[in-house]
């Protein structure tokens, strides 16, 4: 039985509101101006069953970058295309125990980056993307994303920009460290890919949508498993005990989890914890895997 499907808007209204804003003590990224001047109280939520439902709350047309949430897509692509051998040469499988942009943690695995989910191997797999810059990179895996996903994925040009406008030291360190160790071949190029394509911003039913294109894909199981393994970064672990879904998180707000079987969350929120995870989007993904779970 697909519990999600009888989940209503008054349940999700009624655990929204039981989180105040004054309880959310969150902060946006301070290093990406236009995120961290977005409206804190901007909400959105989908829920997409495999059987066709939908549930929709909050803003329907707000649109927003994906960021990391980016990865495990782009994780997708490249197994449809090169195969697991070519992707797991770049990157492994494990869980993180640092913040998803350490340093420490790349030069602890000696340079080998640990998983896809974090941005030492984001950054390395954006290396495998086909194309001669990283304009056309970032171009090929949207459009592949839209014709697959039936979604309507945009780069926002004012979000790369935003993160163009402040040099970030700690991806500028990792990719140093990755191409030094052979593990990506041009730096600039890499690192650039890797920039916009966390900028590929959609809408909330953009974002279900492509929950859907993963439970539905060839290599789903393994996205799912790495999902839960390493989507929220150093809290995954707690997460998959409390909540059990596989779930990816970005630092626009953006959260992403799956529920095998059933169909798909999207939520965007904000305010972020220390992780970089959303507040309201942990808080109200916990709410509905105890609904899921009849707790
Ligand atoms: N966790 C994230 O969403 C990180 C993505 C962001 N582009 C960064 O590199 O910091």
């Amino acid at each position: 039985m697909n519990r999600l499907a009888r989940l209503r808007v008054e349940d999700i209204q009624a655990w929204v509101g039981e989180v105040h804003l004054s309880d959310r003590k969150g902060q946006t990224p301070y290093y990406i101006p236009v995120l961290n001047q977005v409206h804190p109280e901007v909400f959105a939520l989908q829920i997409h069953c495999l059987e066709g439902e939908i549930l929709s709350w909050g803003d329907e047309t707000v649109t927003f970058p994906l960021m990391s949430v980016i990865k495990p897509f782009l994780l997708l692509y490249l197994l449809t295309h090169l195969g697991e051998d070519a992707v797991f040469r770049r990157v492994g499988k494990q869980a993180s125990s640092y913040p998803f942009n350490s340093l420490t943690q790349l030069q602890e695995d000696r340079c080998f980056p640990r998983n896809p989910m974090i941005n030492s191997g984001a950054i390395a797999l954006a290396d495998l993307l086909a194309g001669e810059t990283p304009e056309s990179r970032c171009e090929n895996l949207l459009l592949w994303l839209n014709e697959m996903g039936n979604c309507q994925l945009f780069l926002d040009g004012s979000v790369l920009d935003s993160v163009h406008s402040y040099p970030n030291a700690h991806n500028q360190a990792l990719s140093l460290e990755l191409e030094k160790n052979g593990y990506i071949s041009h730096r600039y190029l890499a690192l650039e890919t890797y920039n916009r394509i966390c900028c590929l911003s959609g809408k909330i039913a953009d974002l279900a949508n492509l929950g859907k294109l993963i439970l539905a894909a060839p290599f789903g199981e393994i996205i799912l498993e790495i999902m839960t393994n390493c989507g929220l970064y150093e809290a995954s672990q707690q997460f998959a005990l409390d909540v059990g879904f596989p779930t990816k998180s970005g630092v626009s707000g953006a959260l992403l989890s799956i529920v095998p079987q059933q169909g798909a969350i999207a939520c965007y929120s904000p305010l972020l914890n220390e992780q970089g995870n959303s507040i309201l989007g942990l808080n109200l993904l916990t709410h509905i895997s105890h609904f899921v779970k009849e707790i």
